[in-house]
């Protein structure tokens, strides 16, 4: 048993000076260098971390702005419609609205029933002036409510290992039952190089988004856009040969527009599969192109990305569909299950092979589309409908 020291106040009840005073010491393991203390809470009080993030759809996470009214006029109608609703205090806020940002979030947090929508937010950067007070208010007042804190512009696993103890410290203090998690934004190019280690950095990491418009910025690519591709970054087909056997370089020839972000998301949802947590990708900035918006976020759904960003309610809707698996891809893989059987050997099926690795994919869709059905009634009612000749 530890006593408290004298100069401790005593005065107002809180759950974690308890603990700290019946000596509940040995919960935490403040080394944080062997496999068992990654799992060890980083303050006394504090909730254990969990073991598996759980697979919660997200497949839109909303971005609002907490200080601008007529956006927080849409909030409560939006619950139910979208997976995650994002009370966005850093970039797209005004410097002189920081603090009415905050402020709005919390009334909205303890004034809304988010239902099955989950709540984040993403807090002002750890350089900047406002992230430490972004915390200290936030996690008293709404901790209890708040499911994900994103970080936006992770340098390395150090950033995440910083915001993990003062997550800790503050949910002991305010006696928060379930650990807060954590997203990671992909947004430096050192963020880039060390996304294995972010993504392994704390129990609390729940994903990683890419941060394409900071990203190009901080690697000093020539773009000025947020997210999608560009006309410039492209392979052109050979030209042909003309007539006097030399190639004719102003023959018309076809022009294939590549993707800027293969690479990043690739290596992002590598780290994230191989951490167990979540890949998203981030925000499309050409609002009025829903064309191109859809194509992008169907590139990231195929690469692995559980999600995306939505900065309109606009794109709501195309991430909603574009990360739901298809009636075709949910006919195709139920057919697969149905013919593999027990899973192993292998099948033809209208042509072409199918044998376990296959039927593993099919059952990543499957799977994925019990748990959107779970929440999403309307989809529901469309997998329910679908059927398997
Ligand atoms: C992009 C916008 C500035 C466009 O706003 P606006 O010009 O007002 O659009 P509309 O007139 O079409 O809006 C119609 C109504 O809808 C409301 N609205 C607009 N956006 C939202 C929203 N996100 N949530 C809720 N409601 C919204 C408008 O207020 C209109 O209402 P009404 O007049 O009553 O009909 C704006 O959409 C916006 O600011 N979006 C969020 C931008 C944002 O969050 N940016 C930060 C994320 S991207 C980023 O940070 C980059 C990243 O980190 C990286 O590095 O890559
Ligand atoms: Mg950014």
């Amino acid at each position: 048993m530890v006593a408290l020291p004298e100069s401790v106040d005593t005065g107002a009840f809180c759950p974690a000076r308890e603990r700290y005073a019946a000596g509940v010491r040995e919960e935490t393991d403040m080394s944080l260098k062997s496999p068992k203390a990654f799992f060890a809470p980083l303050a006394v009080g504090a909730p254990q971390p969990l073991r598996e993030i759980p697979a919660r759809p997200s497949r839109a996470i909303h971005f609002f702005d907490p200080s601008n009214p007529k956006m927080v006029d849409k909030i409560p109608q939006m619950v139910g419609t979208v997976d995650v609703l994002l009370g966005n205090l850093e970039d797209a806020v005004k410097a002189d609205k920081k603090i009415d940002a905050r402020n709005g979030l919390i009334e909205i947090a303890k004034n809304t029933d988010f239902g099955p929508t989950q709540l984040w937010t993403r807090i002002n950067s750890l350089d900047s002036p406002w992230v430490l007070d972004d915390l200290n208010e936030l996690i008293p007042a709404i901790g209890q409510k708040l499911d994900v804190v994103m970080v936006p512009k992770v340098q390395g696993p150090e950033d995440i290992h910083y915001i993990d103890r003062i997550l800790a410290q503050l949910e002991a203090k305010a006696g928060i039952t379930k650990p807060i998690l954590v997203h990671a934004i992909l947004e430096t190019a050192r963020g880039v190089a060390e996304v294995e280690a972010i993504a392994l950095a704390s129990p609390r990491m729940q994903g990683i988004s890419l941060g394409p418009a900071d990203l190009a910025a901080d690697r000093k690519m020539k773009t000025t856009r947020v997210g999608g591709g560009h006309p410039g970054y492209l392979v052109r087909q050979d030209a042909p040969k003309g007539a006097d056997g030399t190639a004719d370089i102003h023959a018309a020839r076809a022009i294939f527009q590549q993707d800027l972000w293969h690479y990043t998301i690739a290596k992002m949802v590598d780290a994230c599969a191989a951490a167990g947590i979540y890949p998203y990708y981030g925000p499309f900035g050409d609002i009025t192109d829903v064309v191109a918006c859809e194509d992008q976020f169907r590139n990231a759904f195929l690469l692995g990305c559980v999600g995306t960003w939505s900065l309109h309610p606009k794109q709501i809707e195309i991430a909603n569909r574009v990360f739901s698996p298809s009636v075709e891809d949910i006919k195709h893989a139920r057919r697969v299950v149905a013919a593999m059987g027990d899973g192993t050997g292998a099948v033809m099926l209208d042509g072409k092979m199918e044998d376990d690795a296959s039927l593993k994919q099919c059952l990543v869709l499957v799977k994925l589309a019990e748990e959107l059905a779970a929440i999403d009634p309307a989809l529901k009612a469309t997998y329910d409908a679908i059927e398997v000749d």
